[in-house]
């Protein structure tokens, strides 16, 4: 089967600083696939080449099977529109309301009435675990999980192919990460999309995902599964591993 994204020697270089270096890996239909690493190792600048944000200096990626660096503006708005993406801190519109955020792509796109938009913001709220009663509310008045699940309601409410998600479980505490690790699980098993993860969250990777990417200083240590990870000799993996060994013993006992 045609992988859902195909990164291959993906080099970036912005400024004279080399940001990206060989990157290459695969993303299959239907999996959750995490890129692990430390702060600025280009976890996001990867998603971001993803969607079309930043053009590669050199290697090709294709997505859904069309390669990003040979099509055209108006192919990739429609590429787009299969990619939902959950930015990190959720980044809602703090002056609209919640239905209004979960919509917002229909807002813009379609002439649908205030109480159709409204059924169709609380399809996906309920997906998310959210109720009737969150419709109405701003941004303002609700808790950062809830934001985080009014940003995946958002990005799902297109029934997008691949969804994006850029840390997830940050800034929020350990409860409510493992509730939004299951959330992700979840929508991929329910809508049969492909989830691409970006974390630094040790729990939230070894937990959920079907394959790990580990990223250091823009270069690919190494793909595997959590098992494989866990395996490798690889000094840097195994530093890595020991940063976040507490995190991980607390995994094994639950
Ligand atoms: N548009 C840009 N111009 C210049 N440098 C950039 C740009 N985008 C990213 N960078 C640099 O690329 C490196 C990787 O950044 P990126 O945001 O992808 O890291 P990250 O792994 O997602 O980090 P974090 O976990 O802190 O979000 C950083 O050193 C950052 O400063």
């Amino acid at each position: 089967m045609e992988p859902v994204v195909e990164v291959e020697n993906l080099n970036l270089i912005i400024e004279g600083r080399h940001i990206l270096k060989n990157v290459s890996f695969k993303i299959n239909r239907g999996e959750i696939f995490t890129i692990l690493g430390g702060s600025g190792s280009g976890k996001t600048t990867i998603t971001k080449c993803i969607v079309g944000l930043l053009k590669p200096t050199s290697g090709s990626i294709k997505v859904f099977g069309k390669d990003l660096t040979q099509i055209n503006p108006l192919e990739l708005n429609g590429l787009r529109k299969e990619i939902g993406y959950v930015f990190q801190g959720a980044a809602l519109f703090d002056s609209l309301k919640v239905w209004e955020n979960v919509v917002f792509y229909y807002l813009e796109h379609s002439n649908m009435k205030e109480e159709e938009l409204k059924e169709i913001a609380l399809t996906y709220l309920k997906m998310v675990g959210l109720g009737e009663h969150t419709l109405e509310l701003y941004p303002s008045e609700l808790s950062g999980g809830m934001k985080k699940r009014v940003g995946i309601a958002r990005a799902i409410a297109t029934q997008p192919k691949l969804v994006i998600y850029d840390e997830p479980t940050s800034g929020l505490d350990p409860i409510t990460s493992r509730l939004i690790d299951n959330l992700i699980k979840e929508l991929r098993d329910k809508t049969s999309s492909t989830a691409l993860v970006v974390s630094h969250d040790m729990v939230s990777a070894f937990t959920i995902s079907d394959r790990i990417m580990i990223l250091r200083e823009g270069e690919v240590v190494l793909i595997g599964t959590p098992q494989e990870v866990l395996e490798s000799q690889d000094p840097f993996v195994r530093e890595f591993l020991r940063s976040g060994l507490g995190e991980l013993q607390a995994i094994n006992r639950g």
